[in-house]
């Protein structure tokens, strides 16, 4: 079966649950898929999608097989489907409307990033507990007061927040944001949080990224001695 015959999953439902790394990749896929749409270039092989995604073409094999889509030899993968398949598995063929709760440096300056629409997700809120930044106009965004969080968010039919609060308030926000229905949260705040289980969070932590940085980077720096052959 080619992959244009392969039968449309309903809207927004993953075949299957997919393996961490599969959904990071996917990811990569996705936009070099867009890319290639917007080129007008309407078939990929597997090891140029491979090299654009910066991935070995063994794994996108793998990672596209979980989505049913297998390509054919010589041939490759239909783009259009391609990219279509990838985002209903990602979920993004949802509406996403996300608020922002915290319109300090960070929020901010995520609320003013253009980026986010094209990859289908809707920055509808930005709020904040500070009285001299509500009102606000801060990108196409007013700033909400977050003493309304809850009447903001289902005013803007927001379905996921991203916390880009200080540390000492970030459990209590998310809490309200949890008990407000929401159950897709991204937190950049720099403390665990806990929520319940059938709520989504994810965290971004980017001194932990740089730590990972630092330790690769040294690595290459100063290989260990049975690389050196020393
Ligand atoms: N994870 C990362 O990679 C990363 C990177 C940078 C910053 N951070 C963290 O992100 C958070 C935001 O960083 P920043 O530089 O924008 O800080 P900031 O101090 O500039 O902004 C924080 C904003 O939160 C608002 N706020 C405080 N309490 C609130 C509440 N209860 N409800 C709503 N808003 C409230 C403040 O008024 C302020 O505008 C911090 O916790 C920071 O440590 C994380």
């Amino acid at each position: 079966m080619t992959s244009a015959q392969i039968p449309e999953e309903p809207v927004g439902v993953p075949v299957r649950q997919l393996p961490p790394a599969t959904v990071s990749r996917l990811t990569l896929y996705l936009r070099t898929l867009n890319g290639l749409l917007a080129e007008g270039i309407d078939r990929v092989s597997s090891e140029s999608l491979a090299e654009s995604a910066g991935v070995g073409s063994a794994n996108v094999r793998k990672d596209l097989s979980y989505l049913g889509s297998y390509g054919t030899r010589g041939v490759g993968y239909e783009v259009g489907h391609l990219s279509r398949k990838i985002a209903q598995a990602l979920g993004l063929t949802h509406e996403w409307r996300v608020a922002i709760v915290g319109a300090g440096n960070l929020g901010r300056a995520l609320a003013r990033y253009a980026g986010f629409e094209s990859r289908g997700f809707d920055v509808v809120a930005l709020l904040d507990a500070d009285q001299m930044l509500v009102g606000t106009e801060i990108g196409w965004l007013r700033v909400s007061d977050a003493d309304d969080l809850e009447t903001v968010l289902a005013k803007t039919r927001a379905n996921m927040v991203v916390l880009a609060l200080p540390g000492g308030v970030a459990q209590s926000v998310c809490d309200r944001v949890v008990d407000a229905g929401i159950s897709s949260i991204l937190s950049f705040a720099p403390v665990p949080l806990s929520v319940p289980e059938d709520v989504n969070l994810r965290k971004v932590d980017m001194a932990t990224e740089l730590q990972i940085l630092a330790y690769h980077a040294q690595r290459l720096q100063f290989p260990p001695l049975d690389q050196t052959g020393a």
